[in-house]
């Protein structure tokens, strides 16, 4: 439970890349997230968890730039941040893998990487299509998160749920994200799948990403998760770090909001230099 020396009641040393302070998203009179603060740092995991309408897809929404805030602040790097559309927080840095994740089915998987940044080669006006390359550089990112043997050219509507996720996160590494934010599609996976995605979340945070899980599992949490923010009505509802609480724990504190919220004040009060 102890935390190194200068290190922060979140357990993190470094600054953060991308921070909420106050944070308050507001659907007309309904306030889906209430004064959060989050930092997330590089090469940690932080999973956000909390039942339904606890306030995970609004605070996705905020951190990939499809919601505003109506109170509070956004930092990037340490410097107030307004994205406006989910394009600018893609151009920031901020990948976001949705729940239920776009592909062109009817396209390769090559394709799917790219969207529309293939490598090109030859002088300019008749610079053409890598094709090889880019073949080349999909399968090996697809390894890289896990995803071995993979045929490149196949249609993207082969690849199974957990392959897909791993393909957008592949490219998120790919295209030089500083954060992740992953929303686990609630569809069931099997559990090969879900290893694979799982899989990825620890490669993103391996190369230094600062990675947000969002999921419904304790359980698949506690495996990744370097911490652990429960949401409860919008609200932070517990901040624990894997030191903090095993994986029995955890489950039951996340059935259990009024014990989350004593343990959580009582580490944050134990923690030095508080
Ligand atoms: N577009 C909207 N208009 C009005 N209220 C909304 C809207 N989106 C979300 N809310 C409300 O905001 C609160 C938080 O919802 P949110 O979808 O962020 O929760 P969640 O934890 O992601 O839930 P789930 O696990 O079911 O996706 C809920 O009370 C919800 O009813």
């Amino acid at each position: 439970m102890s935390t190194a020396a200068g290190s922060t009641a979140d357990g993190g040393s470094t600054p953060p890349v991308l921070e909420l302070r106050g944070a308050t998203a507001r659907f007309g009179s309904v306030a889906a997230l209430s004064s959060v603060d989050l930092a997330l740092r590089g090469g940690q995991v932080t999973c956000l968890l909390g039942e339904n309408g606890s306030g995970k897809s609004t605070l996705v929404g905020v951190l990939s730039g499809m919601r505003r805030l109506s109170e509070g602040e956004l930092l990037l790097d340490g410097r107030p941040a307004r994205f406006r559309s989910p394009r600018q927080a893609r151009a920031a840095g901020i990948a976001t893998v949705w729940q239920d994740l776009a592909i062109a089915p009817l396209m390769s998987v090559w394709r799917n990487f790219f969207l529309g940044a293939e490598p090109t080669r030859g002088p300019r006006p008749l610079r053409r299509l890598d094709v090889a390359r880019a073949q080349q550089v999909t399968t090996t990112a697809m390894a890289g998160v896990g995803v071995v043997g993979l045929d490149p050219d196949q249609p993207a509507s082969a690849l199974q749920a957990g392959e897909r996720q791993s393909l957008a996160i592949a490219r998120a590494l790919h295209f030089g994200a500083r954060v992740l934010v992953l929303d686990e599609p609630t569809a069931p996976m099997t559990v090969a799948q879900r290893a694979l995605v799982l899989q990825s979340v620890v490669a993103a945070r391996e190369a230094g990403l600062a990675v947000v899980f969002v999921t419904h599992s304790p359980q698949y949490a506690h495996l990744v998760g370097d911490r652990f923010v429960l949401l409860g009505g919008g609200r932070v509802a517990g901040d624990l770090t894997a030191e903090d609480v095993d994986v029995h724990d955890l489950t039951r504190l996340v059935a259990g909001g009024d014990e989350l919220s004593r343990l959580t004040e009582a580490l944050r009060s134990a923690r030095p230099g508080h």
